[in-house]
């Protein structure tokens, strides 16, 4: 599995906010996003796993080899943590929730409605439903809000596993996981200028 991203131009409500992001991913590795606030993170990721479409440029993966999670995981508030875990097997065409279950420590909640959980709580089943999809490629948006110390470690270790059996991850966070085999990406490089912006001096002129 080799990623590569070229001139990659994304736009939020209309406006482009990046513009010709270029990188490589290869199997084991993970890859950290950074940059300020606002600047197009998580439309970068988005536009990664094919939530919307780019303005420009080249993914050579296909969507369907990523996993995506974000603040809303698709959670099904009336079924329980284990009937949502075997709903999403069911839709990535997987078996075997139980691993998932033990990594995030939801077994002594299999039963709790997914709606009653704490925040953290939820996090940990969104997180969990990774390991079900199957897919080689996770995209994260801030995958550790909400998450104590404990449950941070936990998705450090299955990111870890995760890397090692040959996966990828793509990920916006501000916690160092101590990931032996991460790049780092500051996109801050790669703010699109506005129409504007772009002939400010010959708007005085
Ligand atoms: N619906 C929208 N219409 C217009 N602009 C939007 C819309 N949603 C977001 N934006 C703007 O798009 C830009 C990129 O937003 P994005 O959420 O990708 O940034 P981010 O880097 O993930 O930010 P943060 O670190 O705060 O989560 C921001 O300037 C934001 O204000």
């Amino acid at each position: 599995m080799e990623l590569h991203v070229q001139k990659l131009s994304v736009a939020r409500g209309g406006l482009a906010v990046l513009k010709d992001v270029s990188f490589s991913l290869s199997a084991g590795q993970a890859l950290v996003i950074r940059g300020p606030n606002g600047i197009g993170k998580t439309t970068l990721l988005r536009t990664l796993a094919g939530l919307q479409p780019a303005l420009a440029g080249e993914i050579n993966l296909d969507p369907d080899m990523m996993a995506y999670a974000a603040h809303v995981d698709g959670i099904k508030a009336t079924l329980s943590v284990e009937e949502n875990l075997a709903f999403w097997a069911s839709v990535f065409g997987t078996q075997g929730i139980e691993p998932a279950m033990i990594a995030f420590a939801l077994s002594d909640l299999r039963d709790r409605p997914a709606g009653m959980l704490s925040a953290g709580q939820k996090r940990r089943l969104g997180l969990a439903r990774l390991m079900v999809t199957g897919r080689p490629v996770w995209v994260l948006d801030e995958p550790t809000v909400s998450l104590d110390q404990v449950a941070v470690a936990m998705f450090g270790k299955v990111i870890e596993a995760h890397l090692e059996a040959g996966g990828a991850a793509i990920m916006a966070t501000h916690i160092d996981l101590g990931l032996k085999n991460a790049i780092s990406l500051d996109i801050g490089a790669y703010k699109a200028t506005s129409a504007l912006e772009d002939n400010f001096d010959e708007a005085f002129l």
